[in-house]
Formats: C-alpha cells, sequence, structure tokens
C-alpha cells in the first residue's frame, strides 16, 4: 500500500484488506482536493442521490461535495446532505477514500461519514434526486436493491462496511480502458480499520 496524505497515521491500525488491480506502481498526483460523502440510514434502507448534473453524472451515490475554506469535513458533509437531499442528519465519520485518475492534477481525499436517522423532509435539488434503497439481506422491506450497476465500480468494496458500521479506509487509481471508453480502476486497497 502506498501513503496517501493524512492516512499515513492510520496504516498501522489498519485490518483486513481487499487489494488488487495491476503491480504497476500507484500514479503520482500534484494536488488534494478534500470532499465528503454522506449516507443516511432509517429502517433498513440508504438514502442514496441521483446526480443529475457535473462530476458523477447518472450515478448513484451519497451526498457530499467539496470542504470549502473554513469549514470541517463534518460542517461541509452537513451542508451538503442539507443542500442535496433537504435533510439533517446525526452524521458519524466512518471512512476515508482516495481517488485518482491517471491524467489529473488532483486526487480526491474523501471523508466518508453516515447518520443513523434524519429530520426534515427529503426533498430533490437541483443537483441530485434522493432515493432509498434496501440493506437488507432479504427484500421485506419493499424498497429497490442497492443500485451498484448505477454507481462508482469501487463502491462493492466499501459499502459491506457502510452498511455494518465498521471504519474502513482505501484507495483506488483509475485510468481510462479504451475499449470500453471510460475510466476503470486499475489498482485498489480497501480495509477495515482495527478497533
Ligand atoms: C471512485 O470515485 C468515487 N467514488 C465515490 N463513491 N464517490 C466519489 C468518487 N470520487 C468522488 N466522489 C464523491 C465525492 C463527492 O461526494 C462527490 C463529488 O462532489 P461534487 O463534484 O458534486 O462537488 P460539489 O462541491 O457539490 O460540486 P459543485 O461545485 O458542482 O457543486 O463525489
Amino acid at each position: 500500500m502506498q501513503s496517501v496524505p493524512g492516512l499515513e497515521k492510520d496504516f498501522d491500525i489498519l485490518g483486513e484488506a481487499v487489494v488488487g488491480g495491476t503491480s504497476a506502481t500507484w500514479m503520482g498526483y500534484k494536488n488534494v482536493k478534500y470532499y465528503t460523502n454522506a449516507f443516511v440510514f432509517h429502517e433498513n434502507k440508504i438514502l442514496l442521490g441521483y446526480k443529475k448534473r457535473g462530476f458523477g453524472l447518472h450515478k448513484y451515490n451519497g451526498f457530499g461535495g467539496k470542504v470549502e475554506q473554513g469549514e470541517t469535513t463534518l460542517e461541509a458533509a452537513a451542508r451538503e446532505l442539507e443542500e442535496e437531499a433537504g435533510i439533517k442528519s446525526p452524521l458519524k465519520h466512518i471512512g476515508v477514500l482516495f481517488f485518482h485518475s491517471d491524467g489529473e492534477d488532483s486526487a480526491f481525499y474523501i471523508d466518508v461519514y453516515r447518520g443513523d436517522g434524519f429530520e426534515g423532509t427529503v426533498t430533490e435539488s437541483e443537483e441530485m434526486r434522493p432515493e432509498w434503497f434496501s440493506t437488507a439481506a432479504d427484500d421485506t422491506h419493499a424498497a429497490p436493491a442497492i443500485p451498484y450497476d448505477q454507481q462508482r465500480e469501487t463502491d462493492p468494496y466499501w459499502f459491506p462496511l457502510l452498511f455494518s458500521n465498521t471504519p474502513f479506509r482505501g484507495r483506488a487509481d483509475y485510468r481510462m480502458d479504451r475499449e470500453k471508453g471510460k475510466l476503470l480502476p486499475c489498482k485498489w486497497w480497501f480495509c477495515v480499520v482495527k478497533t
């Protein structure tokens, strides 16, 4: 595993890992940009947003965005959740993800938050259309299954840890797949944090 700014302090507490992809070295990057991603849980369901514009267009994700100057990442996560889904939730930090795409100057450093329960009314925004999905193993909760085929390719590595409330860390490098004509993960690791 290669060091990542802000993650180095965690390396001695990382546990079970999924590692995959090419044996080539990790990609370099010039800058790191800080983001948040918040996931709200309620009655065996998770709230995801369908991205209507910009980065991640037409994919489901948590609610989040850039951390603005002077904000903590928790403040940024709460602000983005309210802007994009119209709700507040008692957010707790659950993970850190680091993504870099070949050819980009900046890498994404993402603080991931989990909130159990919410206040307010879930409301569609200009950027996101919120929808509930089932987190139950069976289909008894009358919500659709997690839409992994409309999410980022690396989400299946860490979503189970988010569901089980297990702190995690991870990194993936993306490269253009010329045959498929899109960026795909070429090297990755995802770990639980030992408690
Ligand atoms: C594999 O890469 C990623 N996976 C997942 N699941 N989420 C990712 C990945 N890379 C970035 N993200 C997240 C981080 C943020 O939550 C959003 C991107 O935020 P956005 O570009 O919408 O940021 P805003 O500040 O809202 O941008 P605007 O200036 O357009 O409002 O994706």
